[in-house]
């Protein structure tokens, strides 16, 4: 077959004679003076040609030695021969008709193109879009970009001799200073040569060739190997037309640089991986250990790898002249090391899966997005760049016939490297990334995992940060998943409450169970869930939870002595009676309220966690419960005894007082610290004395005596005893009775009180009941809603009655009477 007739042959021998410089440490202060100014650079490009440089050194330079030993003979005698010529503008021309002929020879070892493009890459100059258009048109041969490099060196360099310019403007411009210095010697050695090389091809300089891209200096950089070392009184010559030709570039208007804004930022991104990683990233990446590197890797190499010279080698010249400009920044994209890419992945994906067309600035930052794109405008060429994108190994000669597969086929071959059509698609590593709905949320760290669940803070592609909660689904009964899935429910139904955290998206994969759950009908409550479902709920983020509020708080206080700060308690109190009291008014108990289930979210507190809420039926103001729920040092006595019979034979039931008790319990360990049965360690002593009705909470004194009948009202065993939010939202610790008038009996009342307060001296049990007593006869209390049922009133007086019984008792006891 003629394309085994033109199979690449080993380079020649002599060959071996033009080699270019070896990275010594004297190029090394050259590589820091390309960043210095024209003259100084002119002066250390000449003295770079003064200075030996043997052979043996370069042979064991790892840098260069791989790419040489990879160029065919053919493509270095024909850079040879190019260079030879020195017509270089009709040279090009006819370079260019044979080797797309050549189109059908075999492909060049992946490796050896990618690790050329990215080596390339390193040094890439700004891309001028509006010029390389013209260059492409003119002088760039695709297959030559990469295939045929050392002709291609040939061609640009003889019609082109921008790479000097290029550096140059890098000189000029210090952002590209920046990226310069940085290359390794070798690199920077590569420039210097480079230029020298310029002198023996360049005796043609118009204006075409200052719009030169980064593929000329690629092309250059091969040419290094095989160029004749020049005179110098040509290459002083040369240069000094080249730095002509730089004031007049840069004294050009300002559109050709107007997108050298992305390729400088990709440039940049490239060094900054180093040189490591220029010789060996194709492959290699995909067996690195480190998932956060393979897989962004793996979609840059995966989408660089499709553009190739095969790839462009079928372009159709109309074809190649509508998307010249952008193909070249295409490839320049393509030949980005993938570090790149890992840096941008997650902004570009996202807008990848959502179907959105990449912006520039992605294009910059992003390879990967560059090529696909690159792939959609450059449709119709051939299959060719799958078989290159492939490992060595895996290479095809077979495809190299000219069939125009569809796109999905073409994809599907980059995916794979073993040529089995499987699609193309991107194996986000799942640990670093979420998707939900399509949308992609990046990892940002795990912020805690409840009972049932783990939440992470992510990162959304518009940069929102958010939390997100997954729910593992298998292995559960369908009546947990499904109360699990309940939550969306009530999330939904309370959008736009601000004071519960919004649910922003969600998504159950297992769409059965989402049906049932919002239709209301369960068909296998008994099962379990035995697919790998999951449920995923993106969630407005919350700073901080109110259980590590408290904490911290806590800690503040036991290292300055200080009690609590009411003013602090009373503006956090209020904000989580109005959380409870919007999803009250919605008909909903939330059945495990505790701290940690209150986010402060700018600053305000919003509910969280309806994993157990229940529903109030139309009909009841109960809920009945499948089973006891919610957190054992929150759980009023009635969720312990849930669905049993009380002394009446009525079965108990839970709603809305439940989770007043809770709140009592978070208000309790607010002032206290502690949860009101913190003492009472195991489950089971904790259910015994919390359903005990004759169990008397401890109240330690507070200098508030409110403070302690807020508590009261929230921990009445009784659960009718309770008050409900409303009240609780006018208790006189939230809002303090504006002084009244007070009866002439009340004040007697207060002022007895006062007195055997006073008299009592320290003993803290007869002060804290005679708090007690004036809290009853404060004409808050007397004047509050409860007291207007004969009920209230009845316990009202008995209470007051056992307070002073009890004051009585104790008065007697200290007098020894
Ligand atoms: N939107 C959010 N923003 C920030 N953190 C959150 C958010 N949602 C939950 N968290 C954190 O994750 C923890 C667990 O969340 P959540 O209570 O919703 O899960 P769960 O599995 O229902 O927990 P449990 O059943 O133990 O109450 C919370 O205590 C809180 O610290």
């Amino acid at each position: 077959m003629d394309r085994e007739a033109n199979l690449p042959v080993p380079s020649a021998p002599p060959q071996r004679n033009l080699v270019r410089p070896v990275t010594n440490t004297a190029d090394t202060t050259s590589s820091s003076s390309s960043s210095s100014s024209p003259p100084d650079f002119l002066r250390h490009v000449q003295a770079a040609f003064k200075r030996h440089r043997p052979l043996g050194i370069m042979q064991t330079s790892n840098s260069t030695k791989p790419r040489r030993t990879l160029i065919p003979k053919r493509e270095a005698s024909r850079t040879v021969a190019s260079n030879a010529g020195p017509t270089t503008g009709t040279k090009n021309s006819q370079d260019l008709v044979p080797l797309s002929k050549d189109s059908t020879l075999p492909k060049k070892n992946p490796v050896t193109v990618i690790r050329e493009s990215h080596e390339d890459a390193s040094i890439t100059p700004p891309s001028f879009p509006g010029t390389i258009t013209k260059t492409f048109d003119e002088s760039f041969n695709p297959f030559d970009a990469q295939r045929e490099q050392p002709k291609s060196a040939i061609d640009t360099k003889e019609n082109n001799p921008m790479p000097l310019t290029c550096i140059e403007s890098q000189l000029v411009e210090g952002k590209r200073k920046v990226q310069f210095s940085t290359l390794n010697n070798t690199i920077s050695q590569e420039m210097e040569w480079d230029v020298s090389n310029q002198v023996e091809v360049s005796n043609v300089i118009n204006d075409e060739t200052k719009q030169q891209n980064f593929q000329n200096m690629e092309s250059d950089l091969t040419l290094r190997s095989d160029g004749a070392v020049p005179s110098l009184a040509k290459r002083t010559m040369v240069i000094q037309n080249q730095l002509h030709q730089l004031r007049n570039f840069l004294s050009q208007p300002a559109t050709q640089s107007s997108v050298v804004g992305p390729s400088c930022a990709t440039t940049t991104s490239v060094h900054s991986t180093s040189a490591p990683m220029l010789n060996s990233m194709t492959y290699c990446s995909r067996e690195s250990g480190s998932q956060a590197a393979v897989e962004p890797l793996r979609d840059a190499n995966a989408n660089s790898q499709s553009f190739t010279p095969g790839n462009l080698e079928q372009l159709s010249p109309p074809t190649l002249k509508d998307t010249s400009g952008m193909l070249i920044d295409l490839r320049a994209a393509a030949t980005q090391p993938s570090t790149s890419a890992i840096h941008s992945q997650f902004n570009d994906l996202p807008k990848e899966q959502q179907g959105g067309v990449p912006e520039v600035s992605d294009i910059a930052n992003n390879p990967s997005l560059v090529v696909d794109r690159s792939t959609k405008d450059i449709e119709p060429a051939d299959d060719g760049a799958d078989v290159q994108s492939q490992p060595p190994m895996s290479k095809n000669p077979s495809s190299d016939v000219k069939l125009e597969p569809p796109k999905h086929e073409k994809q599907e071959k980059v995916s794979s490297s073993k040529g089995a059509p499987v699609p193309r698609k991107r194996n986000l590593d799942p640990d670093l990334f979420f998707k939900v709905n399509g949308k992609l949320y990046q990892r940002l760290g795990k912020i805690g995992s409840g009972g049932s669940s783990e939440v992470h803070k992510v990162i959304s592609s518009d940069c929102t940060i958010y939390a997100l909660k997954k729910i593992k689904l298998k292995g559960r009964d369908y009546g947990t998943a499904y109360g699990f899935c309940q939550e969306i429910l009530y999330l939904n139904k309370l959008k736009r409450k601000n004071n519960i955290i919004q649910l922003i998206d969600y998504e159950v994969t297992d769409k059965t169970l989402l049906h049932e759950v919002m239709s209301g009908s369960v068909s296998n409550k008994d099962g379990r869930v035995k697919d790998d479902g999951c449920i995923y709920m993106v969630l407005e983020y919350g700073e901080i939870d109110l259980a590590h509020m408290l904490s911290q708080k806590w800690k503040e206080m036991d290292s300055s002595n200080q009690t609590i700060d009411e003013n602090w308690l009373r503006f956090y109190w209020q904000q989580i009676l109005q959380a409870v009291n919007t999803i009250h008014e919605e008909r909903i108990v939330h059945s495990d309220l505790k701290p940690a289930n209150f986010l402060l979210v700018k600053g305000s507190l919003k509910l969280i966690d309806f994993g157990i809420a229940k529903a109030i039926m139309s009909d009841t103001t109960n809920i009945q419960r499948d089973s006891q729920v919610g957190t054992l040092s929150y759980m009023s006595p009635e969720a312990f005894m849930c669905n049993e019979s009380d002394a009446n034979g009525n079965t108990i039931k839970c709603g809305r007082p439940s989770d007043i008790w809770s709140l009592g319990c978070i208000l309790y360990q607010m002032v206290y610290g502690r949860t009101p049965f913190s003492a009472y360690k195991t489950f089971w002593a904790k259910f015994k004395v919390i359903t005990d009705p004759n169990h008397d909470i401890t109240y330690e004194p507070v200098s508030n005596p409110w403070l302690l009948d807020l508590m009261k009202r929230c921990l009445a065993w009784e659960r009718n005893e309770r008050w409900r939010i409303p009240q609780l939202l006018q208790h006189p610790f939230l809002v303090p009775p504006v002084p009244t008038q007070q009866s002439e009996s009340q004040n007697q009342g207060c002022e007895l009180l006062q007195l055997v307060a006073e008299t009592c001296g320290n003993d803290q049990e007869t002060s804290m009941l005679c708090r007690e007593l004036q809290q009853l006869l404060n004409p808050g209390t007397l004047i509050s809603e409860s007291l207007t049922s004969r009920d209230q009133q009845y316990k009202l007086l008995s209470q007051m009655s056992k307070l002073c019984f009890q004051l009585r008792e104790c008065l007697a006891k200290s007098e020894g009477f």
